[in-house]
């Protein structure tokens, strides 16, 4: 395991991300702050073209600014039957950064199409950034269907839609704890403490 005694930064504005890294990092003994911990405040641009250049972008932003190492996930929703889509977009599929209008669009989009084509992947990469620029990179999927009517009030975002199959749930009827044991951000943070001993010294 990781000598994780010192602190991470979770670089995020997103509630339900947040807690999510919280109870994962809590549960291995690792101090998780947030946002609200620290003073500035910066709007980032997330303008890259895949979602490793947009956690980037994000720890970037805030490394710049804080002593400690930061660690930004950017994350998303893709749908087989869509190309991909929202992929990279799905924050603001739907214009603003809203869930109900962005599952709404799916819902549409997806109109017709039966149980068995409705195939999806949750994406997560997170990127770590040291002070002194040092940079891991970690990544993690989940595979799922995206029903027609959303389930479930927990969770956050596309949770409501995203169902599987093995656990016969949505993510949004599962429990934090639950959701962690095989969620797509969960297996990124897998990924990055599998490596994390050698990128900390
Ligand atoms: O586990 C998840 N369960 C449901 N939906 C999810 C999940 N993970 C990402 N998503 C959706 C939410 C958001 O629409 C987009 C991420 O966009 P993304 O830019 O990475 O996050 P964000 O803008 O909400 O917060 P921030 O950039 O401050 O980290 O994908
Ligand atoms: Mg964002």
């Amino acid at each position: 395991m990781p000598r994780m005694n010192e602190e991470i930064l979770i670089a995020t504005k997103n509630e339900g991300k947040l807690k999510e890294f919280k109870n994962i990092f809590e549960k291995k003994g690792i101090k998780a702050k947030s946002l609200k911990d620290i003073s500035s405040a910066i709007n980032v641009v997330e303008n890259g073209l895949t979602f490793e250049e947009n956690a980037r972008l994000k720890a970037e932003g805030y490394a710049r600014n804080v002593g400690i190492p930061v660690l930004a996930d950017d994350s998303g929703l893709q749908i087989d039957a869509l190309n991909g889509r929202p992929g990279i977009f799905s924050a603001r599929y739907a214009g603003d950064h809203n869930d109900a209008a962005n599952n709404a669009k799916v819902l549409s989009e997806l109109g017709g199409i039966p149980n068995e084509k409705r195939t999806a992947n949750f994406h997560t990469t997170i990127v770590v950034r040291k002070p002194d620029g040092a940079e891991l990179i970690a990544n993690g999927d989940l595979k799922g269907r995206i029903l027609s009517v959303p389930r479930g009030e927990n969770g956050f975002g596309y949770d409501p839609l995203f169902f599987i199959d093995g656990r016969n749930k949505t993510l949004a009827e599962m429990t934090t704890d639950e959701k962690n044991e095989i969620s797509h951000r969960a297996l990124a943070i897998q990924d990055l403490l599998n490596q994390f001993d050698a990128f900390w010294k």
